[in-house]
């Protein structure tokens, strides 16, 4: 018994492991690093998505706001935070992700060589291929874009609304494999043919990059199973900042 807390302690502070500089993924500002979690860790989460995940949350309530073919939901940070503190969520599994996305912020921070990066929006989240809606189908989970800024026919990319213009490094962070599809692609073209590198989603690998248009990228179509990822976006204005004090001090009081 003693052996198996010292191993869950032991395993729970895996070190981060790059595996995937920008030249090996073809472009610029954008690595892959392994270890942000344990098999237990994304066990756990994926409970907690398919427990707690409201279909759209996250998505203005659009339970398919990319492609028809897939239901899209999951748990924000501020929802799960809310569900804690009515007692209905072990504060366990807050603790899990803000632990990972502190410990992505850090390795980004680390990276990029910059400093005072806030969380602007941190979101559990799942995708699920609908049974008979699978066949033939060409469409992407999550068509080609840049995360802060709108991409246009004519190729360029404009910071403002609607994109979230504020984030300035987004991560991915993966959370299972048993699915079909669903690969994260980098991209060099709208249409999405030209595909610079591939990743394949596991437990605790994370895609890492600077959030403009120097790193477009999809998702091709999952046509199986349900593919769960802890997605958080970094900005440099405090303005656009979540409350992870608020939620530092809630997980405080609790140990
Ligand atoms: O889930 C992924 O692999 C990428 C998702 C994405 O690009 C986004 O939400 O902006
Ligand atoms: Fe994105």
């Amino acid at each position: 018994m003693k052996f198996l807390i010292f191993y869950l302690k032991q395993a729970t502070n895996l070190k981060i492991r790059i595996v995937k500089n920008p030249k090996e993924l073809n472009g610029t500002k954008r690595y892959l690093a392994e270890n942000l979690l344990t098999s237990n860790e994304c066990n756990s989460l994926i409970y907690i998505a398919h427990l707690f995940g409201l279909v759209g949350d996250g998505y203005a309530n659009n339970t398919s706001p990319h492609t028809r073919n897939e239901l899209f939901g999951g748990i924000t940070l501020s929802r799960l935070t809310f569900l804690v503190n009515l007692g209905l969520i072990d504060v366990k599994y807050l603790k899990i992700i803000v632990n990972v996305a502190t410990k992505a912020k850090a390795d980004i921070e680390s990276y990029f060589n910059v400093t005072n990066l806030y969380f602007s929006y941190t979101h559990l989240v799942c995708r699920s291929a609908i049974p008979g809606l699978q066949d033939e189908r060409n469409d992407l989970s999550h068509s080609v874009h840049a995360d802060n800024c709108n991409l246009y026919p004519n190729g360029t990319c404009i910071r403002a609304f609607p994109s979230y213009t504020s984030r300035e490094y987004s991560a991915i962070i993966y959370l299972n494999s048993d699915i079909t599809g669903g690969d994260f692609i980098f991209v060099a073209d709208q249409k999405g043919r030209d595909v610079q590198s591939s990743i394949k989603p596991e437990c605790g690998r994370m895609v890492a990059f600077s959030s403009g248009f120097e790193n477009l990228h999809a998702v091709k179509a999952v046509t199986e199973g349900t593919r769960c990822a802890i997605a958080v976006w970094f900005t440099f204005d405090p303005t656009e900042a979540e409350d992870y004090e608020y939620i530092y001090n809630l997980i405080r009081n609790d140990s």
